[in-house]
């Protein structure tokens, strides 16, 4: 029986990720024997620096997929909200499971609502996105800057340097943690989710058809457009620079809904448009060209300059 090597981060949630999916494989009768091996990426070492300054998401991706290159790992399990839009020449996505929850979780001291935060309470999250939506709603809060694993961010919380932080509702739930700990769920509507949270991508060679078919099975297809639609447009809006970007996709009845935003980094000006098709690459691309006519093109143009200089 063929040994499948699976790569993963050392996380608890990469690691938990991981061996939930290979729990899945053995349960689709996939006939395989699975070893995880552990790889620290760049990205795991330096979390305590500002990650998006100095180039983001690909980070943690980038020595995993040089271990497939080398034959080292077979797949690996990432949240696809850490993938990059573009993935190099020679590796695929094998598949893409169910999404379980795209939504952000808000959790408070004291379980107080978010629209019931008193005036200038202070906000822990580092992601643009998050902010310049919580802001949008609540212009009178205070972001403030926050890092670590979901443990490290609930004890900050709790000893009061904040009041109130986001995180990603899918990594709690596949942690499990329970919903008590969540003050409420934001909806998708209040605050969009990054491209492609709570969905996992199962990254492995284009060429290994044995291990791509049992991947497959595993595949699930409203899925896979929702996020095809969600990268399209990632990509087509250079999602790489520091500008507040959100994307979220998913079937209504049989047409698939997608809503883009873009922001200013200051949330000053924001760009937003719903569109929904059957074909998920034309409703990103649609949706990224409405956006850019819409001003959001010199937005992006402007932060860069400012990144350059
Ligand atoms: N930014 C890091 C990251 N990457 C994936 C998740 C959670 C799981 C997911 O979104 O699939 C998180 C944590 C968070 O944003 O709270």
């Amino acid at each position: 029986m063929r040994k499948i090597i699976v790569g993963s981060r050392r996380s608890k949630l990469a690691l938990t990720q991981t061996n939930w999916f290979i729990d899945q494989m053995k349960a689709a009768g996939a006939p395989f024997e699975f070893e995880v091996k552990e790889i620290v990426t760049k990205g795991d070492k330096i979390l305590d620096v500002m990650l998006s300054k100095v180039g983001g998401k690909g980070l943690f991706v980038k020595e995993i997929q040089q271990a497939l290159f080398d034959k080292e790992i077979d797949f690996a399990v990432h949240s696809m909200k850490d993938m990059p839009a573009v993935l190099p020449e020679g590796l695929t996505i094998g598949c893409i499971p169910k999404r379980v929850d795209a939504r952000d979780a808000f959790i408070s001291n004291g379980h107080v609502k978010f629209m019931d935060l008193p005036v200038g309470a202070v906000v822990g999250t580092s992601s643009l996105r998050r902010s310049s939506q919580l802001l949008l709603l609540r212009p009178d809060l205070e972001i403030k800057w926050i890092r670590g694993n979901i443990d490290t961010r609930l004890k900050k919380m709790q000893d009061g340097e904040y009041d109130a932080i986001l995180l990603a509702a899918a990594g709690l739930k596949r942690m499990g943690w329970s919903d008590d700990v969540v003050t409420e769920y934001m909806s998708i509507e209040d605050c969009i989710p990054a491209v492609g949270q709570g969905a996992l991508s199962i990254e492995c060679r284009s060429d290994d058809e044995e291990l791509l078919s049992e991947l497959q099975k595993l595949n699930d297809e409203e899925t896979r457009e929702a996020v095809e639609a969600e990268r399209t447009f990632l990509s087509e809006m250079d999602g790489s620079c520091q500008v507040p970007i959100a994307g979220y996709a998913a079937y209504e009845g049989d047409k698939l809904e997608m809503t883009g935003f873009i922001a200013s980094p200051d949330a000053k000006q924001i760009f937003k448009k719903t569109f929904s098709g059957t074909d998920p690459i034309e409703i990103g691309r649609t949706i990224a060209k409405a956006l850019r006519a819409e001003g959001a093109a010199e937005v992006i143009e402007k932060v860069k300059a400012e990144m350059d200089a």
